[in-house]
């Protein structure tokens, strides 16, 4: 218990700080109704600092997923709120939902929804594309290089390890300077050397360009490349971690199957 480093404010109350790149609060997601109703989320009350990497950890159906869905716009929620970049998305129509999530979030998923038909550098800049950007050649050299896809750049997928695939997937998201990136299980499809490239260029863009991220994952390997681990149980949040180990991630996620078994 005593290796779990737990800030004082915690449970953190509604943060407003202007800070956080998104912040949610009192935030509730229930689906169904009568028999079938879930909790999925239970008046969670959060911040991510910007240029922090949180990572999102739990047992299965304890609402990661969800949290990071809501957190992105991406589905709606019961009751609370949701700021990102100090926009509540509340007060959006969905037209502007889509501008915003367009314009302010990153997304990086465990399948890298990648187009099979456009070469890597056309795959990381076709959100800037239909956003009608264009992204400065020295930004895009700088994104390029922090995920070493240089020599890379004109092939396509199929043409590329899945390595390589997710790593043109993390630049898609970097190019766009997001207010935050969202990812899903990042390195799920991948072996653990590239899973630890992609791990450290997550890491890198955090640590060099002041990118914040949240990762929803199961592997406290992963996990111990964030700044802060938040750990879910049936739809709160019961515990945070500064500064974590791989070791230390995965002795806390032991306690929630002890939990679950006594
Ligand atoms: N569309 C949905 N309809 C009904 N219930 C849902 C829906 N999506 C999620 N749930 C329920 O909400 C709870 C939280 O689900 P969520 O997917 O967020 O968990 P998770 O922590 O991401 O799980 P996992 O680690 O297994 O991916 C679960 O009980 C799940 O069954």
């Amino acid at each position: 218990m005593n290796e779990v480093s737990v800030r004082p404010e915690f449970p953190a109350a509604a943060p407003r700080d202007p800070g956080f790149a998104a912040v949610a609060t009192e935030l509730s997601k229930v689906y169904g109704s009568g028999d079938t109703r879930v909790n999925a989320l239970d008046r969670v009350s959060v911040g991510f600092t910007r240029g922090e990497f949180t990572a999102i950890m739990g047992p299965s159906g304890s609402g990661k997923s969800t949290l990071m869905h809501c957190m992105a716009g991406l589905d709606t929620i019961s009751s609370g709120s949701v700021r990102l970049g100090g926009v509540e998305l509340g007060d959006l129509n969905d037209n502007q939902l889509t501008m915003l999530r367009r314009d302010k979030v990153g997304f990086v998923f465990q399948a890298f929804n990648l187009l099979p038909t456009l070469n890597a550098l056309e795959n990381i800049t076709l959100p800037m594309d239909i956003a009608g950007r264009k992204p400065s050649r020295a930004w895009l050299d700088r994104v390029v290089g922090i995920v070493g896809l240089a020599d890379r750049l004109d092939h396509r997928p199929a043409q590329l390890s899945g390595g390589q695939q997710q790593r043109v997937a993390v630049a898609r998201a970097l190019a766009a300077r997001p207010e935050i990136i969202f990812a899903d299980e990042p390195t799920g499809n991948l072996d653990s050397r590239s899973g630890a490239e992609v791990l450290g260029f997550l890491r890198d863009s955090v640590r060099e360009e002041g990118q914040t991220i949240v990762m929803v994952t199961h592997d406290p390997g992963a996990a111990s490349y964030a700044d802060r681990v938040l750990f879910l149980a049936d739809g709160r949040i019961v515990d945070e971690m500064y500064e974590p180990t791989a070791d230390r991630v995965l002795e806390r996620m032991k306690r929630f199957d002890a939990a679950r078994t006594t």
